[in-house]
């Protein structure tokens, strides 16, 4: 029997790269596949043409600083005809730009995939209502730091006074009062989880969902109670030291895995309501 190698390509998936230039925050996944005269190192394990996925994956994250992203078709072009080479005759990039619209000075909101809940309870003698929201993802260029957290033998994360902060919030709010105008009282408490993700200065992510839920129940007379659960998603600062290059917070590795995760409720003092769905 024999066999041969037929069509095949490879590259790096899945690339998570953010850049934030003033005010254009650019967030991409990107997919590099190449291929060529590649039957060496399938049928023989030698590598020598082999650009390393890993080498794909560098040179994304600095032509984004070096170049700045720009379009997602010229970024593309601009890493394909890089990684052309004697044996790489074809390069194909792949690239999803997630949309982000500035809210803030320094706050975006990602555009869609977000989703209003409502959750009602009806009985004979009563009716309790809850909203909810999930999916609303917004980040904060700056304005939030993070130490002062107990230092172990397993303690490597450093300690920053500017980071990234970005989450995508799940909540839910019970009404004390079941007749509203439900629109009104939605969009204010959207508006109100808005305000003070975009104007607290952070220390931490959970203080940061202190600060939205009070702001929510100060904003909404008829909410009792809020729940929110809040992914932390990473954004780490891209070392780019080893390809010459400097990093004054432009650009950004945000992997999706794992992430922390910030859970906790909000409650008035004093008031009546019926919980409703849970986050957790
Ligand atoms: O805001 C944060 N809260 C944490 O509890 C935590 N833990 C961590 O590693 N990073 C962060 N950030």
């Amino acid at each position: 029997m024999s066999f041969s190698l037929g069509p095949n390509q490879y590259g790096k998936a899945g690339v998570r790269l953010v850049t934030v230039d003033g005010p254009v925050v650019t967030d991409l996944t990107i997919a590099s596949a190449l291929s060529g005269d590649l039957a060496a190192t399938h049928l023989t394990g030698d590598n020598s043409a082999v650009l390393a996925t890993d080498t794909q994956k560098n040179t994304m994250y600095a032509f984004a600083r070096e170049y700045g992203v720009g379009s997602p078709e010229a970024f593309g072009v601009l890493l394909g005809k890089h990684f052309l080479s004697s044996e790489i005759h074809r390069a194909q990039l792949t690239i999803e730009q997630h949309r982000w619209e500035q809210f803030g000075p320094h706050s975006f909101r990602r555009s869609g995939g977000e989703t209003r809940l409502a959750r009602v309870v009806v009985t004979a003698d009563s009716v309790a209502v809850s909203s909810g929201l999930s999916g609303l993802t917004v980040l904060n260029t700056t304005a939030s730091e993070f130490h002062g957290f107990p230092r172990d033998e397993y303690t490597t994360l450093p300690e920053t006074t500017d980071r990234m902060l970005a989450t995508s919030v799940d909540a839910w709010w019970d009404h004390s009062d079941p007749s509203l105008d439900w629109d009104a009282a939605f969009s204010d408490a959207r508006g109100a989880l808005l305000t003070a993700f975009s104007s607290t200065y952070s220390y931490s992510l959970q203080q940061t969902l202190f600060s939205m839920g009070s702001y929510l129940l100060a904003q909404c007379p008829s909410v009792g109670e809020v729940r929110l659960s809040l992914p932390n998603k990473h954004h780490n600062l891209v070392d780019l030291t080893p390809f010459g290059l400097d990093n004054p917070n432009q650009v950004y590795v945000a992997p999706t895995e794992p992430f922390g995760l910030i859970q906790g409720t909000v409650r008035r003092d004093g008031a009546t309501y019926t919980e409703g769905p849970a986050l957790w």
